[in-house]
Order: structure tokens, then sequence, then C-alpha cells
């Protein structure tokens, strides 16, 4: 305790040239982020409009030192010592456990070593076929409910959200669980509520702490909705499992002829019989991890590029005739990693998309030695903050930053400004071991789905958008979807 203060002070003293409000005693600057997913994104940014790119605050009982200075995120990011994430990744720990989003030290390197080979280039490419599969049973979902209401408002989340799920699971785990066949999927409510009560914890600061929770009126839920998201994970890896005992590696196929690939879940299972220490509960820690950051990010980003061309009608035509030109006009292409490849405009519209809609807003690492940044001594054990978020809305870096301008990435216009200006994926060795998966899957989905459909700006509707850990919009994703001729 005493050791923990003399660490804090200590912090303090050594960053008190450092720019930011004035902390209240136990809540710090919790009362500038308010309490709503919206409002914590506001907050922060209100304060980098008050501070800028490099300033400090108070959350309950930790500093959190934010850098958004490219420079400084190059010097973090690309470093091979500070590779711990912070204590706030710890709220995470109940569901992932120590997966490889937030597990730290050797445990991190050894996993990283043994997964990222089953992200490789050539297995994407297996992956396609399955990607082009279930994109057209989501194309034929949208089809019948435009077909049923062919002027109302869609609201495109569930229908990208269980695609995105039922790809996941195919790719990774080797499982079919049909999700877009069930519209009311227990498991995609449960990972919503989870992260609602995630971001109530990280920026309430003491509920944070699992004492004080314990007592909060989140509580009961939040125990139901831990065992909905474990028990969903535990039926795709007994599943898979108990294929494997059967027939080894064999690859399955479904009811529809396309070869189902389990390229991470079977690399674990082996591996475990090749003598490498893994339990069940580091195996249960990777597919919830991946199950998660595979799902959900990317149907965040799908959505939000939905809603960008349903607001930019001159770019979506544009996207639509480079589509019409390159790959032809049949909805139903079996799309290859190499016509992806060809993409070139819509390979800025995503970039541009992601831009404004940043769909994991802000990470945080650990400092893990001391660390000096212009001058000023960062103590080892200090909670270094980047908003993605923010950075991505600086308007000295990207003019008119609210407008959607997918030329901002033309190749001339992306070199001129500094690398570590615009990080998606994050960068560095922690950098998203999924980045080429979500892209490709990303395109293919909006390729195929501009092929079949016009999307349009519903005039009623704006988005509300808020952190949920992942950038969501609490008032959901509502267009008017029109088939093409
Ligand atoms: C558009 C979609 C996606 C975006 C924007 C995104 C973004 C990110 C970011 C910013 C990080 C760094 C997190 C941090 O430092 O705390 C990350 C890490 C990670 N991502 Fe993604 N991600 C996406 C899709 C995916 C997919 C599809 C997968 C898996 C198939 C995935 C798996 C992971 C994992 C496992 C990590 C942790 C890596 C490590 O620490 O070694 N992500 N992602």
């Amino acid at each position: 305790m005493l050791l923990n203060w003399y660490i804090k002070v200590y912090k303090v003293r050594s960053l008190r040239n450092v720019p930011g409000p004035k902390p209240f005693p136990f809540i710090g600057n919790a009362n500038l982020l308010g309490d709503t997913p919206s409002d914590y994104l506001k907050g922060l940014m209100k304060l980098q409009e008050t501070y800028g790119n490099f300033y400090k605050i108070w959350i309950g009982p930790t500093l959190r030192l934010v850098i958004n200075k490219p420079e400084y995120l190059e010097s973090l990011l690309a470093s091979t010592i500070h590779l711990s994430k912070s204590d706030g990744y710890d709220l995470f720990k109940p569901w992932l456990g120590d997966g490889l989003l937030v597990s730290s030290g050797m445990k991190w390197k050894t996993r990283r070593k043994m997964i990222t080979p089953t992200f490789h280039f050539k297995v994407l490419e297996d992956f396609m076929q399955i990607f082009n599969y279930q994109i057209n049973i989501m194309l034929d979902k949208v089809e019948e409910k435009v077909k049923k209401c062919p002027n109302e408002t869609l609201d495109v989340f569930n229908y990208l959200n269980l695609m995105s799920l039922d790809t996941i699971c195919e790719t990774a785990f080797g499982t079919c669980i049909g999700a877009q066949n069930q519209e009311n999927q227990e498991y995609v409510k449960a990972v919503g509520t989870f992260l609602k009560i995630f971001v109530y914890r990280f920026y309430s600061g003491f509920m944070g702490h699992p004492l004080f929770f314990r007592f909060s009126k989140y509580y009961k839920t939040y125990q139901q909705t831990l065992k909905i998201l474990h028990e969903f994970c535990e039926e795709v890896i007994r599943k898979r499992k108990e294929e494997f005992a059967k027939k080894g590696k064999e690859l399955k196929v479904n009811e529809d002829g396309i070869k189902i690939r389990s390229a991470l879940l079977d690399m674990l299972l082996e591996a475990r019989e090749n003598g490498y220490s893994l339990s069940d509960r580091d195996i249960e820690d990777e597919v919830n991890t991946f199950m998660f950051e595979g799902h959900d990010t990317s149907a965040t980003a799908m959505c939000f590029t939905f809603y960008a061309l349903a607001q930019n009608p001159s770019v979506q035509d544009k996207v639509y005739q480079e589509l019409c030109e390159t790959i032809g006009m049949d909805p139903k292409v079996e799309l290859t990693l190499s016509n992806i490849n060809d993409l070139k405009y819509l390979d800025i519209v995503v970039k541009e998309a992601m831009r404004i809609y940043q769909p994991v807003p802000l990470i945080e690492r650990n400092i893990d030695e001391d660390w000096v940044l212009d001058g000023i001594k960062v103590p080892k054990g200090t909670t270094v903050t980047i908003f993605l978020y923010g950075m991505n809305r600086d308007p000295k870096v990207f003019p008119e930053p609210e407008k959607f301008d997918p030329d901002r990435f033309l190749p001339e216009k992306q070199a001129a400004r500094h690398n570590y200006s615009y990080i998606p994926f994050s960068a560095g060795s922690r950098n998203c071991i999924g980045q080429r998966y979500a892209l490709y899957s990303l395109k293919a989905c909006v390729a195929k789905f501009l092929l079949k459909y016009r999307l349009i700006e519903d005039p009623d509707f704006q988005i509300q958008v808020g952190t949920c850990s992942v950038l969501k919009s609490m008032n959901g994703y509502k267009m008017k979807v029109a088939l093409r001729n």
C-alpha cells in the first residue's frame, strides 16, 4: 500500500509539467467524461481540443498520460520494451482470460509466435471461399427483407454482425453455428452487454475494482452475461474437439459443400498433442479472444463503411463503377485475394471510413521501463493512453476532419504524413494480428453488397457514436437498401 502510494507520488512529480485538468479527490477527472458511451467519446474529444495531443488525466485512482503525437507513438509502439497492456485491460479478464489481447511477457510472445501462421496470406486465400459463402447468405437474407418491406429503413447491424460471427467460427474454429439463421443470437446480445458494462467500469474509476463493483446495479446482469459468453465458446470447442478426435485435421464440408477450415483451433489442439503446455483454460481464452475480436470489430467497420457510403452517394457510385469494370456485375462472383487487391478505389474508401469511424477508438500500454519523451521522464508503471479516434480527427493532420474524402489516402497524400499518424490496427509487434483477415473480409462484403444493392441515406436518421471499447452507433445503423435493376 505504502509502496503504491510512493509510486503514485513519484509519477505525479515527474509528470508535473505535463498539462491536464485539475483532479478531484477519489474520482480524479472522471466527471469530465460523463456517464454514457457517447459522453466518454465527447469528453475525450473535448480534452483533446483543450490540451492538444499530449496531456494527463486521472480516472479514479489511475493517472493516464495521453500521447497522440505520431513521433511519441513510434517511439512507444515500435519498441520491444513497452509491450504490456494497462491495468484497464484486466476488466476483460473475466471473459477473455489471458488470451492474446490481454496477456503479456513470455506468455504473449510464445502465443503470438504460435498463432501468427494461422493468419498467413496462404491461409487467407483458403478462407476466401467461406467469406464468399457467408456473404452470399447475408445478401439473400437482406433480399428477403427488402422484398417484404421495400420502403422500410433497414438497420444493417444484425445482418453484418451475424455474418461475421458465422465467418470467424467457420474459418478459425471449424464449427458451423448457423448464426445467420437465428435472428435472436443470445451471444451477440451478451457481447453488447459486456462491452457496455466494461466501459462503464473503465471510465468510472472505482467500479473497476471488483470489491466496489459487487455492489453495483449491473453486477447480476454481468454475471449472467459472462455465463452466456463462456457457454457459447465451450460449445464451439466441444463440437470441434469431437470431430478432431474422430477425423483429425481432415477438412469438414458443410451442407452446401463448402470446406470448413479450422486454422486456429486445430493448431491449438494439435500443439497440445505435440507436447506444448496448453490447458483447456488456455484454449478457451484464445477462442474467446478471437471470437470477440474476429467478429465484433469487423462488423463495426462494415456497418460504419455502409453508413458512410449511404451518406456519400458520389463515392458509392465510383466504388460501384470500379467494381463493374474490375470484377463484373454479378454479386455472386467468387472473389479472390487477387480480385480484391485490384480494387484501388475501394481500398482508399475503406481507409477513410475507418479514419472517421475508428473501430477501436482507444488503446493503452503500461510503461515497462522508465521512458524519456522530449526530456520528460515517464516512470515505469505509468499508464499511457492512445486516443486513435481523436488522432484521426486532428485538423492539422486531416483538414476538415468530419468531411468524408477518400482522396486523403491517395499515395502522394499518404506519403506526406507521418507513418504513425493513422494506425487503425495499431502498429509494432502488438499490432492487430487479424488486420489482413479484417480488411479482406470487409472489402469482400462491401464489394458484393454494392453489386446487388444501392445504399441510400435516411434523412431522418443521424447516428450517435459512442465507445464501448469498440466504436458503436448507440442507435443503430439505419439506411435504405434498394435492389439494383
Ligand atoms: C476492422 C477490424 C479490426 C480493427 C480495426 C482491429 C484493431 C485492432 C487494434 C487497434 C489492436 C491493438 C489493440 C491494443 O493494443 O490494445 C488489435 C489487436 C488485436 N486484434 Fe484486431 N482489429 C480488427 C479485426 C480483428 C480480427 C478480424 C481479428 C481476428 C481474426 C483480430 C484479432 C486481434 C487480436 C488477437 C489482437 C491482439 C494482438 C496482440 O496483442 O498480440 N482483430 N486489433
